[in-house]
């Protein structure tokens, strides 16, 4: 392959489609849901088939004391004496305890399934999620949440709840319907008489209920983006005395979505009211017609008291049938909205991956321009030698994160490449690319669980002493001792319960256990203070030798003595080499050394000049 051409082969893309095993269904969602729902269609048929046996045997009591009353009170059909009621009730009881066995299987076996279910497709999701790209997600917290708590839960309620309701909603009138209809289907109609009006009030409740649902939804998202930003915010908001400001947003979106509650209850009082008064007051139609025919002589009595029992109660399930189907329109967008995101392409993966020879970083014309048009870097050419440090600096804007993001594969370069040992980075094992690089950021995230689980993160086999070792190598072993639990104190949301400092060292000991060849450390240093600093300089001087490494860093001093430093201004390379060549060559680094002495002369009192101003 001549590796000169990027474009001679390219990438493989990750695929696009939500429905890789080709479900050959319409909708996108439905597809998801088939696929999710593969692996489990017998427990899900078996616990549909197990709700349905169980709502039928609801009947058997039914049947029990109608054949009950046809022996006891009917004169024609019934025997006289009491023969044949001693197996009646005994059908009758047995009867009701295959009805809780069935019922009571079908919804375990219901709920292992759709936890199996919800466990899988959020296992997808998050696989998916560590394909894309970083700059994809950026600020996607919250709807990445939803999807992947709320949305998939639903799934979740939908298969454990919704479905065996719908079986035994349906299920239930149906079988009792044609039962009716087989011993009078003249009563049967009279206890159906009411069911058009409840499909009339039912479809006037449904007219316009999507669009009604979207607006829900919108206003619901709205409501819960302003409280999220007002709850992780409310230190800055408080600081600035801004909290009953951005509060009262709160209250504003909190208040649409009360005001657009009431308004849709208004709008289906009356249906609902008729649609439920029509499905469960047969007994108005059922009584007059039942009197009428009894007394003409053309139906028993017994036929009568089971038309008033079961007639009475036909059509009631068809409320949990309503009910399912507003659930099963929720799921629909739910389903949209996780297929859309598994729609989402990931970073492009080489069908034969490349091994790279060596851990030299080269990057070659490599540019990336933000999808609003934003160039972050405009071609940039630079390498990272072997065994030796890259310092790069530059001012604020310049595009130095970006090509560290670049280097782990967080973005891919819009335009030129970067290879390591001659392999282009979009054309190696994405686990062999991970593998070669540590990154050290600004602002370590640590993990829920204790500081040993936090270094181990890097090298999950690592032993105590290993862990210890690289925690003491990273200056960070004297405060983790010191605190009540050392190593097995537990790290809060964000590491909140460390220091700034601390949180760095962690993030060192990090990787150092890892052992990369490569090594990224952004403003390693930022947090630490002048003792911590020169302990951890000595730490990462050490866990240098031998590595790839490029440092981003503000502050000139701490790379002074890097073997190369490289100056980005405007997304390119302006210049390379020494401090000294630097100051001479680079009007960037001359001023940035010049702001940086003006911030290290001014004071509080304010007799410092006005600051040098650097422009990317
Ligand atoms: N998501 C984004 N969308 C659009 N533009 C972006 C985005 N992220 C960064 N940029 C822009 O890309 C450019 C380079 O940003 P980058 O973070 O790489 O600079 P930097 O040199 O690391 O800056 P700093 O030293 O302040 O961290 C900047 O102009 C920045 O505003």
């Amino acid at each position: 392959m001549d590796m000169a051409d990027p474009a001679s082969k390219p990438p493989r893309s990750a695929p696009r489609s939500p429905d890789p095993h080709g479900s050959g269904c319409g909708s996108p969602g439905l597809a998801v849901l088939l696929d999710a729902l593969r692996p489990v269609r017998r427990q899900i048929i078996l616990s549909a088939a197990l709700a349905l046996t169980g709502t039928l045997l609801e009947l058997v009591p039914y049947l029990v004391i109608w054949r009950i009353a046809v022996i006891l009170i009917d004169p024609i059909a019934g025997s006289g004496g009491h023969a044949g009621i001693p197996e009646l009730a005994l059908a009758g009881l047995a009867g009701t305890l295959l009805r809780f066995a069935a019922q009571a299987g079908g919804g375990i076996i219901g709920h292992a399934a759709a936890f199996r279910v919800e466990r899988t497709l959020r296992q997808r999701l998050l696989d998916h999620i560590g394909r894309m790209p970083l700059a994809r997600l950026d600020g996607q917290g919250g709807a990445l949440k939803k999807t992947l708590i709320d949305d998939v839960g639903r799934i979740n309620g939908v298969l454990a709840h919704t479905l065996p309701d719908l079986v035994s909603g349906l299920g239930l009138p149906l079988v009792a319907g044609c039962l009716l209809v087989w011993v009078d289907w003249r009563m049967a109609l009279a206890s159906l008489a009411l069911l058009p009006l409840a499909v009339a009030a039912q479809a006037r409740m449904a007219a316009g209920s999507s669009a009604l649902f979207t607006r829900w939804s919108g206003t619901e998202a709205a409501a819960n983006e302003r409280l999220l930003a007002y709850v992780q915010g409310i230190a800055t908001l408080k600081a600035f005395n801004r909290q009953a400001r951005s509060l009262e947003g709160v209250r504003r979106t909190v208040h649409d979505l009360r005001d657009l509650a009431v308004s849709i209850t208004r709008r289906s009082r009356y249906p609902y009211a008729l649609f439920g008064l029509a499905l469960s007051f047969n007994l108005a139609t059922i009584l007059p017609a039942g009197l009428l025919l009894h007394a003409g002589g053309s139906l028993t009595l017994a036929d009568l008291m089971l038309f008033l029992a079961l007639g009475g109660v036909l059509t009631l399930p068809l409320t949990r049938v309503v009910l399912a189907a507003n659930g099963l329109r929720q799921l629909a967008a739910c389903l949209d909205r996780i297929a859309a995101l598994l729609a989402e392409p990931g970073l492009p993966v080489a069908d034969t991956p490349e091994r790279p020879d060596g851990n030299t970083v080269r990057f070659e014309s490599a540019g990336f321009t933000h999808a609003d048009g934003t160039v972050a870097l405009a071609g940039a050419s630079l390498t990272l030698a072997e065994v030796r440090i890259t310092a790069l600096v530059g001012p604020s804007g310049a595009g130095k994160t970006t090509l560290a993001r670049l280097l782990g594969r967080a973005l891919d370069c819009t335009e030129g490449r970067i290879t390591i040992g001659g392999a282009d980075i979009r054309r190696m094992d994405p686990a062999d690319l991970a593998g070669r690089l540590s990154t050290v950021f600004q602002d370590p995230v640590l993990f829920h669980g204790s500081l040993a689980d936090n270094i181990r993160l890097a090298r999950p086999g690592a032993t105590d002493a290993e862990v210890t070792a690289a925690a003491k190598a990273a200056g960070a072993d004297g405060f983790i001792r010191a605190l009540p639990q050392g190593y097995h104190t537990p790290v809060g949301d964000r590491g909140a319960r460390l220091s700034g400092g601390e949180r760095q060292r962690i993030a060192i000991a990090r990787a150092i256990l890892k052992d990369a060849p490569i090594l990224i450390l952004d403003e390693a240093t930022a947090h630490a203070d002048p003792q911590t600093e020169h302990e951890v300089q000595r730490a990462l001087a050490r866990l240098a030798r031998g590595r790839t490494v490029l440092v981003i860093a503000h502050r000139l001093a701490t790379i002074e003595r890097a073997d190369r430093i490289v100056v980005l201004c405007g997304g390119r390379v302006e210049a390379s080499g020494s401090h000294a060549t630097l100051l001479r060559v680079s009007p960037t680094y001359a001023a940035l050394r010049r702001a940086q002495d003006d911030a290290a002369r001014w004071s509080l009192r304010g007799n410092a000049a006005a600051p040098t101003e650097v422009r990317p």
